[in-house]
């Protein structure tokens, strides 16, 4: 029975779709209702009715459909809907593209579920609160101006689309259990108020007037965003995906921060889960270039370094070097204490000297950090600038950034030490290490970290009165230090703690 019902249906909706009526006829509707279910008293009953495309003006002749639970009136000309008040069964509303006005302009049914408005003249969200059970509510591309606190009452809304208003400000959707959210081309400048939606899974905000991705923080869920035509412009930015961690598909084309060279492989690096970007797979061959372009390992950094500093070196005229000198078997000997900061590995270096005089002199590098006060002069203290200048004229051995400023060892100060008779002793990171292995000197590594990472951490708190964040890097950078030692602990000559 149920066939023959579907097929008559459709062979009447292809004959409709070229004689609309504009009245509504009984006829009309009992040949299009479909659906047989028990009602609430045991009776079988039609519930489903399609009404669509008929260009109604008027719906009056549905009252007393009582039992009616889908409602279909898509493209219609309707603007008012009051005689649903009497449909106390409805469920699932569908009037997209009507004159409809007013938003639910009948009294609640008892379990409304969905309802779907889009492409009407809604100028306003009215007070929801007999509305508690929507569970998805679409109303795109109708003149809502602002997201009234309305909607705040229903409680267990989970899909809300306001695609194609006037929208300015995101607000009043505080502590909904929405999973999808569609504001796609309104006049939103700013992502604001999104941090109680906690179970957000689809945000669409493209073709708005957004400038920057701060707000979105915290989703854990956010598996697809559309942020396409917007107006974000830095890449740093993009730092907030990187705290999107189920963040599969984005979009971000038509943004003017698209026209940088470095976009594609920034958001795959920072955010290396993305499956889609602007629409297109990713491959894994194609993320893992981008990260190792963005985020190159240490030996691959320190190697380019190397390769860098050689060439600057080989483009001024050939000179010999003191420290390269003399039987070419007999490597320079180099001493280095490795250890991130606070590791006490200048007061050893000192001590070295001290106890074994006449054989050791320190290699100071330059840096661009300023000048701590009453500090000794462990360093040569240069302006980015003249840091720059030093490396393109090739005077630089080995440069390395760390905590945010430059580090570099010059050929000078290791010839003048050979000159002098003495080998180098230095205090440096492994950065410098993985570079000047790549040289001609013989080096002796010496790793001295305090074991006991509070004692750490007190000293880089109170001796050295560092700040939260630096001294959060440095304790991080301890398990460097320990991963290269369990993954090739004889490129160490020795390992000291230094927590005493
Ligand atoms: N040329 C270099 N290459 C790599 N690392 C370097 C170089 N010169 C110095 N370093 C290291 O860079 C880190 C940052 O130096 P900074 O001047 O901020 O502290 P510091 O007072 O030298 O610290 P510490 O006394 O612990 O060595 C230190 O661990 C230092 O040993």
């Amino acid at each position: 029975m149920a066939e023959d019902v579907s097929t008559y249906d459709s062979k009447f909706r292809r004959k409709s779709m070229y004689y609309p009526v504009k009245e509504l006829t009984r006829k009309t509707i009992e040949d299009r209702l479909d659906f047989l279910s028990l009602s609430v008293s045991n009776k079988l009953v039609f519930v489903e009715l399609d009404l669509s495309g008929l260009k109604l003006t008027n719906i009056d002749a549905l009252a007393g459909y009582v039992h009616l639970q889908v409602l279909k009136l898509a493209h219609n000309s309707l603007t008012s809907l009051s005689v649903l008040s009497s449909l106390t069964n409805l469920i699932y509303l569908d009037v997209p593209h009507n004159r409809n006005h007013k938003l639910f302009d009948f009294s609640p049914p008892n379990n409304l579920r969905e309802a779907n408005y889009n492409h009407n003249v809604l100028a306003a969200i009215p007070v929801l609160t007999s509305y508690f059970t929507l569970t998805k509510l679409q109303l795109e591309y109708n003149n809502i101006r602002k997201i009234s606190y309305g909607l705040l009452y229903c409680k267990q809304l989970t899909y809300l689309s306001l695609t194609g208003n006037n929208i300015r400000i995101i607000d009043n959707l505080q502590n909904l259990p929405l999973r999808v959210l569609l504001l796609a081309a309104n006049d939103i400048q700013a992502i604001s108020n999104l941090e109680t939606l906690v179970h957000l899974e689809v945000l669409d905000l493209s073709r708005n007037a957004i400038k920057k991705l701060s707000g979105l923080q915290g989703h854990y869920y956010l598996t697809s965003l559309d942020m396409s035509e917007n107006q974000i412009k830095s890449i740093s930015e993009f730092q907030v995906l990187g705290k999107l961690p189920t963040l599969r598909s984005l979009s971000m084309q038509e943004n003017p921060v698209c026209e940088n060279t470095l976009y594609r492989n920034l958001i795959m690096a920072t955010q290396p889960s993305l499956l889609l970007l602007d629409g297109r797979r990713l491959s894994v061959s194609e993320k893992v270039k981008a990260i190792t372009y963005i985020l190159p390992q240490r030996d691959i950094v320190s190697v380019r370094d190397r390769f860098v500093n050689s060439v600057y070196t080989f483009l001024q005229p050939l000179k010999i070097r003191p420290s390269t000198s003399g039987d070419r078997l007999l490597q320079y000997p180099f001493l280095i204490l490795l250890g991130p900061l606070g590791s006490f590995k200048v007061p050893l270096i000192n001590r070295l000297i001290e106890e074994f005089p006449g054989f050791w002199k320190k290699a100071k590098s330059y840096t661009t950090r300023s000048v701590r006060p009453n500090e000794a002069k462990g360093y040569h203290f240069t302006t980015l600038r003249q840091f720059e200048q030093l490396q393109q004229s090739g005077e630089l051995i080995q440069t390395a950034q760390l905590y945010g400023q430059h580090y570099g060892l010059s050929w000078e100060s290791i010839d003048q030490i050979a000159k002098d008779g003495y080998y180098p002793i230095a205090a440096m990171e492994l950065e410098a290490i993985l570079s000047l292995q790549l040289t001609h000197f013989r080096l002796y590594l010496i790793v001295a970290i305090p074991h006991d990472i509070n004692i750490h951490r007190t000293r880089l708190e109170t001796v050295l009165g560092l700040n939260e964040e630096i001294v959060q890097e440095t304790l991080e950078r301890r398990n460097l230090y320990f991963d290269y030692y369990n993954v090739d602990s004889g490129l160490f000559d020795m390992y000291i703690n230094t927590g005493y």
